[in-house]
């Protein structure tokens, strides 16, 4: 799953993960992670969700990263905000007020572009990876993103055989091997969506879950 497919994917307008409104389960399950208002959010691999600006209407700073810089200017341009630009290789930041998407890979960022970061959100992130990238994404993720930070996780599965991704299934085995030495992992919901996934029931899907999970950092990661 290389840049290219991605950025071949927008050129295309072939984005159909994108949800017109605001994540249900973020906005149910946001508020129980007992932020506070000012806490810095990280969103990997946003897209041009529009996540982005609830997050930010809610008053948090907001941090994302996509590499498709048509991604970001549709963000931008399709609710009316003009961006300031500004240029730190290897990235190109779009920002309005407390907003800030950096354009490029999520593989080149460090510590320091997170720094102060405090929650992360990810949907469709790292189900958007195949299990060969999954390990490493989850590595960069624990070296970048501070130790303290908590996170609210949405994933789907599915029986991989049925249809390839992305998105790809990731279930409980997965979440645990791949943050489980850094975060308790709490399962928030599940929930059956098969019924409203006409499109992955197309592609040979029977049966769909959603799966909504708290990572909390553990108590000895949080005091090194
Ligand atoms: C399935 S979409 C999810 C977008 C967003 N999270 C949402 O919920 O709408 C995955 C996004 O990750 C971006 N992406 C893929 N690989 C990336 C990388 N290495 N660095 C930054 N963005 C990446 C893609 O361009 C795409 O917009």
């Amino acid at each position: 799953m290389t840049p290219e497919f991605w950025l071949e994917r927008w050129r295309h307008s072939e984005t159909g993960w994108h949800l017109p409104e605001v994540n249900v389960h973020l906005q149910e399950f946001w508020p129980g992670l007992g932020l506070a208002p000012e806490t810095l959010v990280f969103v990997p691999l946003c897209g041009k969700t529009l996540d982005l600006l609830w997050l930010a209407s809610r008053g948090h700073g907001v941090v994302g990263v996509e590499i498709s810089e048509l991604g970001v200017t549709e963000l931008f341009a399709e609710n009316g905000l003009e961006p300031r630009v500004t240029e730190t290789p290897p990235f190109r930041t779009y920002a309005v007020d407390e907003l800030r998407v950096l354009v490029g890979d999520y593989f080149d960022l460090t510590p320091a572009h997170l720094e102060g970061v405090g929650a992360v959100f990810d949907r469709a992130s790292l189900i958007a990876l195949p299990p060969q990238m999954r390990p490493a994404y989850a590595e960069h993720f624990k070296t970048i993103v501070p130790a303290t930070a908590r996170s609210l996780l949405i994933t789907l599965e599915y029986d991989q055989a049925e249809m390839s991704g992305p998105p790809f299934s990731v279930g409980r085995d997965e979440v645990q091997a791949r943050f489980g030495d850094r975060y308790g992992i709490e399962p928030l919901a599940s929930f059956d969506v098969i019924d409203e996934s006409p499109g992955f029931r197309r592609r040979g899907l029977t049966a769909l879950a959603e799966h909504v999970w708290k990572l909390e950092p553990r108590p000895r990661d949080v005091a090194c």
